[in-house]
């Protein structure tokens, strides 16, 4: 059997589409998941946990409060804290995370930000007896963290950061202070209620003199009553669009103590006398950010997979409408426009996921170097981060608005569960650097590489960077793929160079440099866009171009022809600078016909994720196909339908309508 998700009592559409699939989906799993020992530790995971009842959903979340969400997702806490040993390697983030989806969900919970960023600041900017101290200990989960860096007043510009930590040699202490309403941290995750540590980011002040955002392991309440500390002022920011399991929060500090040796000083250091030593690069202490940054392309990827997973099976099954037969409705999957909507965003969460591989390495590799004191890669990933999360939070935000609308009104129902996927995977676009603001750091890096250029230097460019150097060639789309990154590379140079003059001439004209910048802004965001969608595109058919297996291959090839096509086109107005309008016209026939070909494989290619019912929690989405059936014992299951005659309806509708009768 190709796919493995074939059983007895399924619905007919979707094992009919399961028939048709063309590879091994467990062969799809392990390329996906980037190695096969990975991908057949996921699915005995989930099968570990579906072994285990108290692990179970009490009721489905859509019908939780926030705080039974929150109540929830503690009590499987509490459940998976007697198994963790036994269901994963807990020293593997990939098992851990894997875990957490499964279930916890998505929608954030006690440790939200403690294996994603308490840890791994500790592991990036401790030294090796604060390691010692508290890493074993955050590790065990004795105690539960979180990263405290944004304010009210400020996110993005880190260097406005109003919280203080004054060093008084005196006491060998800091003192951490909020001046004002708006310096409170306002923000992180599992901060308000659940956290007992923090990973707070301040301006280190030593006598007058700032130096600026650095991060302070902080305790913030006692440990045997949970109550905050002295000094301490923390809570709960109140509902947010989604992510409501996680209790995000405010924190203030009045003149609150903390030993010297509670800085995170791997990279910088304060002495007991006060003697403030740099570290080796400048923002070193941004690292916690990097890190996350390079796992997003592939969680956004897994966060749009879960939409498509529901939005291509409902499609098998939904039947409306005709075509040549006329006796039997067709499955709106056949429908071009269905599949126009829908297998893009399947090629490009194949690509993100791809890319994130390949960034959660890099970092992987860096956290190596720097700890070998080698800082160059920095640079590098950090524009490369800064791009990629910026393009992929926003085309996963498109790919699964466009899922939800193509599974018609259920799709708007809690039921298909796509709300709440859009609501979390969008707050992507805010978290870790908003969108513009990180494109405009990718374009820094740009500038650099076309000052190189310019000034005779192409040898230092960085990785990926050679392209600007090179002359626009004639474009040959016949010759398969590789065109189409031609196409990509002219229209990314022409964007990059041209985003670059215009910065160059408005300082020539008389501007500085800081109003020629943000006069040139939004050229320069459109340049970090197509560079970040080459580098996308580059990734996808280099990591393809090396799988050997024969079946998995032809279906990928079929999926990157359908992403070079779409993408292309989808920049059309920067393509038209190398293709002309005939050649837009035969790759849109291209399109068309690979859409066609991708058809059968559709089901297969989304099952390959292998993403249970359970973490997937959507009647739409159902891996049995039973939709209907189950969309309404979900509906009779609303707290709503638990009484035929609802309190309000007797406190005001029954007397309003009493009264009008007379
Ligand atoms: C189903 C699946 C489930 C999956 C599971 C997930 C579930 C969902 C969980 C939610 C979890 C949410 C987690 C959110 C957690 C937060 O959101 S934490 C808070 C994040 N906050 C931010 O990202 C703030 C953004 N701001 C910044 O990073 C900085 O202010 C900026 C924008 C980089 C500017 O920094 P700056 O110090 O003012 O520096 P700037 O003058 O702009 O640049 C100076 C130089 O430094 C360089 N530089 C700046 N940063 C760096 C760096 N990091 N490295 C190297 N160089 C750098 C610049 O490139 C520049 O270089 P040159 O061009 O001069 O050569
Ligand atoms: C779900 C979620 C979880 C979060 N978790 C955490 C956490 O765990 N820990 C934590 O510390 N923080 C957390 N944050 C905060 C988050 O990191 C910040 O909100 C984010 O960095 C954006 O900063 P801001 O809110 O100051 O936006 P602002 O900077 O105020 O953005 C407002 C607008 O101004 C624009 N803008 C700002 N500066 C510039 C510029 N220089 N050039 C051009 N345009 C600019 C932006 O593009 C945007 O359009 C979280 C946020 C969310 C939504």
């Amino acid at each position: 059997m190709l796919n493995k998700s074939i059983m007895d009592g399924d619905n007919p559409d979707l094992t009919e589409e399961r028939m048709k699939g063309a590879f091994d989906t467990d062969k799809m799993a392990a390329v996906i998941y980037g190695s096969e020992k990975f991908a057949i530790r996921r699915r005995e995971i989930t099968e570990s946990i579906s072994r285990i009842p108290q692990l179970a959903d009490s009721k489905p979340f859509s019908f939780m409060t926030r705080e039974e969400k929150i109540s929830e997702s503690c009590r499987k806490l509490s459940v998976l804290s007697e198994h963790w040993n036994q269901l994963i390697d807990t020293n593997n983030e990939e098992e851990a995370l894997h875990l957490y989806r499964e279930v916890l969900g998505l929608e954030g919970h006690a440790f939200s930000l403690h294996e994603t960023m308490f840890i791994p600041s500790l592991v990036a900017q401790a030294n090796d007896e604060q390691q010692e101290k508290w890493l074993g200990r955050a590790k065990r989960r004795e105690i539960i963290g979180c990263y405290a860096q944004t304010e009210m007043g400020h996110g993005t510009n880190l260097r406005a950061l109003e919280t203080t930590a004054t060093y008084y040699p005196s006491t060998q202490e800091f003192i951490l202070h909020t001046p004002t309403e708006t310096a409170l941290k306002w923000w992180p995750g599992a901060l308000g209620k659940s956290s007992n540590y923090a990973v707070v980011v301040a301006d280190l002040v030593i006598r007058d003199t700032h130096y600026g955002a650095h991060p302070f392991m902080v305790q913030l309440r006692d440990e045997k009553t949970h109550n905050p500390l002295p000094g301490i002022t923390v809570g709960d920011i109140g509902p947010k669009m989604a992510f409501n399991g996680a209790d995000n929060g405010f924190l203030g500090f009045n003149q609150y103590k903390l030993p010297r040796d509670h800085m995170l000083m791997r990279h910088s250091r304060v002495e007991e006398n006060g003697t403030y030593t740099k570290p080796p690069h400048a923002k070193i202490g941004y690292s916690s950010m990097v890190k996350v940054r390079s796992r997003m392309a592939m969680d956004q990827g897994l966060f749009m997979v879960s939409a498509l997973v529901i939005a291509v099976r409902y499609s098998a099954v939904r039947r409306q409408g005709f075509l040549d037969d006329k006796s039997r409705e067709v499955k709106v999957l056949d429908y071009q426009t269905q599949q126009h909507r829908l297998f893009p965003s399947i090629a490009r969460a194949y690509a993100f996921i791809f890319c994130g591989f390949e960034t959660i390495q890099l970092y992987d590799q860096l956290l190596i170097d720097v700890k070998n004191g080698d800082t160059s890669g920095m640079s590098d990933l950090h524009a490369l981060t800064s791009g990629l999360k910026s393009v992929v939070t926003h085309q996963t935000g498109e790919g699964i608005e466009q899922a939800r609308m193509a599974c018609g009104g259920h799709g708007y129902s809690m039921a298909s569960y796509i709300s709440e996927i859009y609501g979390v995977a969008i707050g992507g676009c805010t978290y870790e650097g908003e969108n513009m603001v990180m494109l405009l750091q990718l374009a820094r890096y740009l500038v650099k590489s076309v000052e190189l250029v310019k000034t005779g230097k192409s040898k230092e460019l960085g990785p990926m960077m050679n392209y600007l150097a090179e002359p626009d060639t004639q474009i040959d789309l016949t010759s398969g793929p590789e065109a189409y990154v031609k196409v990509f590379q002219h229209a990314a140079r022409r964007q990059v160079w041209k985003a670059t003059d215009k910065f160059h001439q408005l300082m020539e004209s008389g501007q500085s440099r800081d109003i020629a910048w943000n006069n040139s802004a939004v050229e320069l965001t459109r340049a970090s866009r197509l560079h970040t969608r080459l580098y996308i595109m580059e990734t996808f058919i280099r990591r393809v171009s090396s799988i050997s297996d024969v079946s998995i291959k032809k279906v990928l090839i079929d999926l990157v022809n359908v992403h070079v096509n779409y993408e292309v086109l989808d920049i059309g107005t920067y393509a038209l600078e190398h293709v002309s309008s005939t050649q837009l016209d035969s790759i849109r026939s291209q399109l068309y016909s690979s859409l066609d070909t991708l058809r059968p494989n559709a089901v297969s290619l989304i099952d390959s994720f292998q993403i249970s019912d359970m973490q997937l929690r959507s009647v739409l989405g159902r891996r049995d196909g039973h939709v209907y059936t189950n969309l309404f014992e979900w509906a009779k299951a609303s707290p709503l339908n638990q009484t035929h005659v609802l309190p309000s309806v007797n406190q005001y509708l029954k007397p309003m309508m009493d009264k009008a009768k007379l």
